[in-house]
């Protein structure tokens, strides 16, 4: 197992210790949170319910056996777990890389408590060399990709966003809807990002959760080690 993939593993496990019996658990997307849905099914829990923010989680929760529910059959979440591609400061973080980013933003609103995993190569100084996920109307989206470009370049980001694609063509979300990635280098200012880009009519959401992050348990060398905002 490669240095990182401990370390999520690591995150993965201790997190699934917070679950309680009787819980209401959102299930994150990525290869850091199907460790916790691996090790949450372990615990062999009584009476859970668990709010996946895709299908592949939901297919891995399903064949472990966890109970799943969905989130127009619970009012509230207790707790959701779940991975990032980048963790900022104040716990601000860039998801979205494996194009869940839609459910996981909608599952996270709906928790009392977010605790996000990661390994150290995660934890950043500054949000942006990972590119930022904008998730997209497939109809039109090359106008919206556009306006996005505007947006960015009133950002100081002069790289276009990117069509995201994979071995079988254009990626689309669970949702049906398509992915561009920003390579911003540097996001100087992430709120006044994210207003601007949910502005653009055709931009469903993006990939940056400010305010949203209670905890972090990072998965490092000597163990794991506890972030808070
Ligand atoms: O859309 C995917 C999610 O936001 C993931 O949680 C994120 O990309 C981190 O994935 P991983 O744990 O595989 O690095």
């Amino acid at each position: 197992m490669s240095v990182s993939d401990l370390q999520k593993r690591l995150a993965g496990e201790a997190a699934a210790l917070r679950v309680e019996p009787g819980m209401v658990v959102g299930l994150g997307t990525g290869s850091t949170a199907a460790w916790f849905v691996k090790a949450l099914a372990a615990r062999g829990l009584t009476d859970l319910r668990c709010v996946p923010t895709s299908e592949k989680t939901a297919d891995l929760a399903r064949e472990l056996g966890l109970p799943l529910t969905t989130l127009e059959d619970v009012s509230r979440i207790d707790l959701t777990v779940d991975g990032a591609d980048e963790v900022g400061p104040g716990l601000a973080l860039i998801k979205g890389g494996g194009a869940a980013l839609l459910r996981e933003k909608l599952v996270w609103e709906a928790s009392d408590r977010c605790l996000v995993i990661a390994d150290a190569a995660k934890v950043v100084p500054v949000l942006g060399a990972f590119p930022l996920p904008i998730e997209v109307v497939a109809f039109g989206h090359k106008a919206t990709a556009n306006r996005i470009m505007d947006v960015l370049i009133d950002h100081e980001i002069a790289m276009p966003a990117r069509l995201r694609q994979a071995d079988r063509g254009v990626v689309r979300t669970d949702g049906g809807n398509v992915i561009y990635d920003a390579k911003c280098q540097a996001i100087h200012d992430p709120v006044r990002l994210a207003d601007d880009l949910k502005l653009i009519t055709g931009v469903v959401e993006h990939g940056l959760f400010l305010d949203l992050a209670d905890e972090a348990i990072i998965g490092g060398a000597d163990g794991v080690e506890l972030l808070t905002p």
